[in-house]
């Protein structure tokens, strides 16, 4: 079997290796009730994923009437925060071929990592639910280094790389987060049409598309 022409595999998380919508969701949702203000559809939701926790709550709020004074702004993050702890495996699932499409690049030999702009705890407690945790060999949150070196910054992908022991790296994102820092980390990025985004699809401007996790490895072999 030829070489792999990659040693390590960033993934970004919410959108790309696991379907969080629904939810993230109704923890979005339970915020806004809290104001009384009217709830937003999953399909909204979708396109307000990828910059984490903060800028969800932000974008549900321009939304459904405007944004809120700092103190009913941390009393909405903090109610949530709650709803998304208690809820936080109930209906989210790796994508259709996730789990064999790790399985074939481990085979291949490379090592895997999660580059989230989710925060590390919560990214890691669905991880474990999911039990996918012991696939990786770093996770990282847009927490982890401080919230402005989450992505679009390159500061995570970047240590994780560093963690996996350097090589040659690829990202797989669904959103401009993970586009803008693969960039700036130099790394080639590959899309996900069935991902979170917030541009166009066809905007997000990687190096190649996905539509399903069958094709990964035979995407990143053409790369
Ligand atoms: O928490 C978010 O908004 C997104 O997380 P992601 O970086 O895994 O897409
Ligand atoms: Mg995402």
């Amino acid at each position: 079997m030829s070489k792999f022409p990659f040693d390590i595999v960033l993934f970004d998380l919410d959108g790309t290796l696991v379907d969080s919508a629904r939810d993230l969701c109704p923890a979005v949702n339970h915020a806004l009730g809290v104001i009384g203000r009217s709830a937003v559809s999953e399909t909204a939701t979708r396109n307000m994923i990828g910059g984490g926790t903060d800028m969800m709550l932000t974008r549900a709020l321009e939304a459904t009437g405007g944004l809120v004074d700092d103190a009913t702004y941390r009393k909405l993050t903090q109610a949530l925060l709650e709803h998304y702890w208690a809820n936080i495996a109930s209906n989210t699932v790796p994508y259709a071929g996730c789990l064999a499409a790790l399985d074939l690049l481990a085979a291949r030999g490379c090592k895997l990592a999660v580059v989230t702009n989710k925060s590390e705890k919560p990214a890691r407690e669905l991880l474990d639910a999911l039990e996918m945790t012991d696939r990786f060999d770093a996770i990282y949150g847009g927490d982890t280094l401080g919230r402005e070196r989450a992505k679009p910054e390159p500061d995570i992908l970047n240590a994780a790389i560093a963690d996996c022991g350097g090589g040659r790296a690829v990202m797989i994102g669904d959103s401009t987060f993970d586009v803008r820092a693969a960039r700036a980390a130099q790394v080639p990025v590959v899309t996900c049409r069935y991902g979170y985004h917030d541009v166009p699809v066809d905007e997000l401007g990687g190096d190649a598309m996905i539509d399903h996790f069958d094709e990964l490895a035979g995407v990143l072999e053409g790369l």
